[in-house]
């Protein structure tokens, strides 16, 4: 496969860790528990582009077809798990590669909510909207203190779709969600948990990765096939909804990106971000 010739495959003590060409992504396999980590690392902030995304699918698709026992989410840098999705893709876009963009991320959403294997997110930093719809789609948060997440699109003038807010709904009471997704809210740590976005907080991203195979090992006396079908009945209704509607929704989002006003808001945004960073 394709793939294969894309990976090399090291041994790390017990571990077997897989990268990509591009390292934009690694895949390390813990041999004791069967639990794979999938790592971002794309500097500086782990912007969801193209290449990210990508990655991000063909690994999620290489843990499902290695029968790992379960999947951890987390990133390279040390204070943010993902600034969402890379603004550049979206400010004044070549036409092609964004339609290949808001594919990928279409793919990478429909593999990771629906994966078969048990999943979950060792947030071990800042996170949000994209950061955050990664990490709602896996079945458990583990967040280190002091960060934040949140479905922040309203902030930047722009709307979450359905297929984000899904996630979202999977995790938090419906009351609190329309609420943070209207305010464009993000929440600290603390917040969160109070809330119900993430399930514990860990103090370093050990301890938040041990947390996560915890949780994945409580399956370990479950049928295997019986949970995976389980929270694939649980998920199928958004999951075909998206499935129904992808052409849809890539021409909403291709529709509402290119408005002008959206495209000044995004300028903006960027510029702001810019200025903030050499301050
Ligand atoms: C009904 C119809 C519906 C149809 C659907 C339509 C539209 C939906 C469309 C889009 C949905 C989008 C979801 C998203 O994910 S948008 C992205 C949102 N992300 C953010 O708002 C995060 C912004 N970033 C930050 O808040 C901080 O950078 C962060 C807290 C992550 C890190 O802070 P830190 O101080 O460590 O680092 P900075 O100095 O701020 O940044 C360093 C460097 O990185 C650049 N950068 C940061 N975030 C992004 C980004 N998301 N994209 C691109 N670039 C980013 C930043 O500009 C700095 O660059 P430089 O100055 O060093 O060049």
């Amino acid at each position: 496969m394709l793939r294969s010739s894309l990976l090399t495959l090291t041994r790390i003590g017990s571990n077997r860790l897989m990268s990509t060409a591009a390292k934009l992504t690694t895949v390390e396999v813990n041999d004791k528990t069967g639990i794979a980590t999938l790592t971002m690392c794309r500097p500086p902030v782990n912007g969801l582009n193209l290449e990210l995304l990508k990655d991000l699918s063909q690994s999620i698709d290489e843990i499902e077809s290695n029968k790992s026992r379960g999947l951890i989410l987390t990133s390279s840098n040390p204070t943010i798990f993902s600034a969402g999705l890379d603004i550049l893709e979206m400010y004044k876009p070549d036409k092609e590669r964004i339609r290949a963009f808001w594919t990928s991320l279409q793919d990478v959403w429909l593999a990771l909510y629906g994966s078969s294997v048990p999943t979950a997110a060792a947030i071990n930093g800042h996170s949000p909207a994209g950061g955050c719809l990664l990490a709602t789609s896996c079945e458990y948060r583990v967040m280190l203190p002091k960060f934040t997440i949140g479905l922040n699109e309203t902030q930047l003038g722009i709307v979450a779709p359905k297929w984000f807010m899904s996630s979202f709904l999977s995790v938090l009471p419906r009351r609190i969600a329309e609420r943070a997704l209207n305010q464009g809210r993000m929440f600290t740590t603390e917040e969160a948990l109070q809330v119900g976005l993430i399930d514990e907080v860990a103090n370093t991203k050990e301890e938040a990765i041990e947390k996560c195979s915890a949780f994945i090992g409580s399956f370990a006396k479950v049928n295997p096939l019986a949970r995976a079908l389980t929270k694939q009945q649980f998920r199928a209704a958004d999951l075909q909804q998206l499935e129904n509607e992808r052409v849809q929704d890539l021409e909403k989002f291709l529709f509402f990106v290119n408005q002008p006003a959206v495209q000044k808001g995004l300028g903006l945004y960027l510029e702001s971000l810019k200025k903030k960073a050499k301050n």
